[in-house]
């Protein structure tokens, strides 16, 4: 059988790229499509080194080459990464329509408090005046649903241009989607890369966001395949690492950063969040104790050449009140509030110091400024 070159394109037109909204052919990916007989080699492309997208790729070609124009084609799928080479940290993926700030909070480390902080930089932004959405990409212990006390809701899907989308949860004034959403309590879930990465992808591109001026992701601890995915499809302004004082969760912020600034994700780093700084107990408010050792991410910020967003303290009413669902920045006029909103004012004035920095993609410029003095800062 003699197969056609317009017929191979016709059929790669069906498969859609990851994150980007686009087919294979409009996006660019494929280089090169030539036929002899019914042999078919296709060039690709990629922008990611991470195998299973490479893996996917070759599949979804010949699956769909298979399956449109001929079941019997020997298909030969040549793939070539090439990684940005601008060295400049860049915003990537399609800009989301309606989204014009997206900020990863990531920690190396589990337990440090990323979810904490992030539920808080959350509630503190909408207390600002700003559009806030929350996404809970924490694959591997989602705890959005719990902070914001929408355990037992579910997003509902609503029609949108004729599309079904999913309608995020709203409390606090914050949007909310989460993997949580989906799996059921106590039980155990294990994604994998692709998978996870599917999952995250519709909650973003197949959700109604509407108009947002920050969209938060909640990223899982650690530096894997699911980071390279989300980092990879999603056009994110910069990045905000939490890290406690202690040595080890050091160590792995430290990984987390280099993860950011690694050529091929170039994303850029908004600052570091010290969290559970000191403690100190409700009976003695001036007392501090360094139960993690002192300032240690104050001085990773320092030797990195990172910004330093702030330190948060160890406190009982923090922990409480992520655990009924009411994150402590909803409290009026307390001290941790206070502290929470410095470090919402700093993690604003860095995101309009990058987006200065940036080109003015649609994705990056920020429209309201309501309640926020710090972007006047500098
Ligand atoms: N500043 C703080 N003071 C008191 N408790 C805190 C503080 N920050 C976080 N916690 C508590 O520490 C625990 C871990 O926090 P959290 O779930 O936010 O960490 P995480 O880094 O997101 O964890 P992981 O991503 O590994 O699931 C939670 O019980 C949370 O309430």
């Amino acid at each position: 059988m003699k197969l056609n070159k317009k017929d191979i394109s016709k059929a790669l037109e069906s498969i859609s790229v990851s994150g980007e909204g686009q087919n294979m052919i409009e996006s660019g990916v494929v280089k090169n499509i030539m036929v002899f007989n019914d042999e078919v080699i296709v060039d690709l492309t990629l922008s990611t080194p991470a195998m299973h997208i490479k893996k996917r790729a070759e599949v979804d070609v010949i699956k769909a080459i298979h399956d449109l124009v001929y079941e019997k084609a020997k298909v030969k799928v040549n793939i070539t990464v090439e990684a940005p080479s601008k060295k400049q940290p860049e915003i990537k993926g399609k800009p989301i329509p309606g989204i014009k700030n997206i900020i990863a909070v990531a920690s190396g480390k589990g337990g440090v408090g990323k979810s904490t902080v992030t539920a808080n930089l959350a509630v503190s932004l909408a207390k600002m005046g700003f559009n806030v959405g929350l996404l809970d990409a924490d694959i591997y212990g989602p705890s959005a649903t719990i902070m914001f006390d929408v355990e037992h809701e579910r997003p509902l899907s609503v029609t949108v241009n004729g599309k079904s989308k999913m309608e995020p949860v709203q409390n606090h004034g914050v949007k909310i989607l989460s993997i949580g959403f989906f799996t059921k309590p106590n039980q155990a879930v294990i994604w994998r890369g692709p998978m996870a990465a599917k999952a995250l992808n519709q909650m973003i591109f197949d959700a109604n966001w509407g108009e947002l001026d920050f969209l938060l992701v909640d990223l899982p601890p650690g530096t894997g395949d699911i980071h390279l995915s989300i980092m990879q499809s999603l056009p994110i302004t910069g990045s905000v690492i939490v890290s406690t004082p202690q040595n080890v969760a050091l160590a792995d912020a430290k990984k987390g950063v280099a993860m950011f600034r690694q050529e091929s994700i170039n994303v850029p780093i908004l600052g570091i969040i010290e969290n559970m700084a000191y403690f100190t107990p409700a009976e003695l408010p001036d007392n501090k104790y360094y139960i993690f050792g002192e300032r240690g991410a104050k001085n990773l910020a320092e030797d990195l050449q990172i910004p330093f967003l702030g330190e948060i303290p160890l406190v009982q009413s923090i922990r409480e009140a992520g655990d009924i669902g009411r994150p402590a920045a909803l409290q009026d006029n307390s001290s941790i509030t206070k502290a929470l909103t410095e470090i919402t004012k700093e993690v604003v004035a860095e995101t309009v110091k990058r987006n200065t920095a940036l080109p003015p993609t649609e994705a990056i410029k920020i429209t309201t400024m309501a309640g926020c003095s710090a972007v006047n800062k500098k």
